[in-house]
């Protein structure tokens, strides 16, 4: 008899903006209190999860030498909190996970969460669990607060430490430039950075989220540029002045308005329409203030599996020995 090995599952997962980051204390578990809307944007990685004698993590594409493969990428440490919800032993997780970033690595765009979120969806049908979106959120925000959203993705508020979700409207396709910069900011360090900013003054504090809401619902990008804030920007300029001048170089080029993706510093760009976002990523890569541009548009949705039609391929029985 052959037995039977499941075909490889392919996820592709949205990157996030976060068009408004309102900061609050500090809680005694370390994390901060926060009220953020993210928006799901179709810069995305894509996941491959598939059944192998030889189990680990490979790693192409945007940023590769910056990630982990061993047992700190997220993508792996997913594969065992998920074994360890459905009572797997640790020792029969032969799984490969292949990551193929399109997202920048410590760029402020929860790529190593989106990675988490699809490893989580693409291994949920490599082992046929009949587990529900919700019940992988649960899952996710254990590993990190931006998983949940990267599993839902759309546009949605984010309240807790960003893993507590609600979706919100949002009318029309935002259209979207991204600056991304030489190297990355590590989350923990800007959001140590705002607590010393805090102490030492009064940076200003981003307003309530309900005008963002308004202006997402209405569709119309001028509205929404006019409202766009980040508690952690003052924190990623201080830690990397550099990117004053990216964000003064991305509205000089045409944009609507621009801001640092959450703790950065990769800097997001509105524009007023797909074209217009053309016209600026061109002249923002000729200005000489960032590594890469990216053209990306949203909301889109969450971590999806492609393609997938295949049926479970035979395999001769000594392959599994
Ligand atoms: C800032 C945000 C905004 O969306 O995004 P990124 O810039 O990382 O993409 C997120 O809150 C990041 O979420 P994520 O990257 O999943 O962070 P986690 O792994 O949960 O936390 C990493 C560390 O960041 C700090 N942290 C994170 C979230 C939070 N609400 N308060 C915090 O103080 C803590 O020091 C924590 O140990
Ligand atoms: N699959 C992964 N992809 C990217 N980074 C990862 C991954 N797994 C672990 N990391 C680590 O997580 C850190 C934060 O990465 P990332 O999620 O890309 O950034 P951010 O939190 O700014 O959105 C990286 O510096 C990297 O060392």
């Amino acid at each position: 008899m052959l037995a039977v090995v499941p075909p490889p599952v392919t996820v592709r997962v949205p990157s996030k903006v976060n068009l408004h980051l309102s900061v609050g204390d500090a809680r005694a578990d370390g994390f901060h209190e926060l009220t953020t809307i993210f928006q799901a944007l179709s810069l995305s990685d894509e996941v491959t999860v598939a059944a192998t004698e030889e189990p680990g993590v490979e790693v192409y594409g945007e940023g590769q030498d910056s990630v982990p493969t061993g047992g700190n990428n997220l993508a792996w440490r997913a594969v065992r909190a998920l074994a360890a919800r459905v009572g797997r032993p640790e020792d029969e997780l032969k799984v490969r996970v292949v990551l193929r970033k399109g997202i920048p690595v410590a760029g402020g765009m929860a790529g190593g969460s989106a990675d988490a979120a699809a490893t989580l969806v693409g291994l949920a049908s490599l082992w046929r669990l009949e587990l529900t979106r919700d019940e992988l959120a649960e899952v996710g925000a254990t590993l990190g607060s931006d998983v949940p959203f990267a599993l839902y993705g759309g546009t949605a508020l984010g309240t807790g430490r960003g893993e507590q979700l609600v979706p919100v409207l949002a009318r029309h396709t935002f259209h979207w430039v991204l600056a991304f910069d030489q190297r990355g900011l590590s989350t923990p360090r800007v959001f140590g950075e705002l607590d010393r900013l805090r102490s030492a003054g009064d940076p200003p504090r981003v307003g309530s989220h309900d005008p963002v809401v308004e202006a997402l619902a209405s569709g119309d990008p001028r509205q929404l540029a006019l409202l766009l804030g980040n508690d952690l920007q003052a924190a990623a300029v201080s830690l990397r002045p550099g990117l004053r001048r990216t964000l003064r170089a991305g509205v000089s080029a045409g944009a609507l308005a621009g801001t640092v993706s959450g703790s950065g510093p990769t800097c997001a760009f509105l524009c007023v329409d797909a074209e217009s976002a053309l016209a600026v990523a061109a002249e923002l890569s000729g200005a000489g203030v960032c590594r890469t541009v990216r053209v990306a548009h949203g909301p889109v949705p969450g971590a999806r599996m492609v393609g997938g039609d295949e049926s479970p391929r035979p395999v001769p029985p000594q392959a599994h020995a």
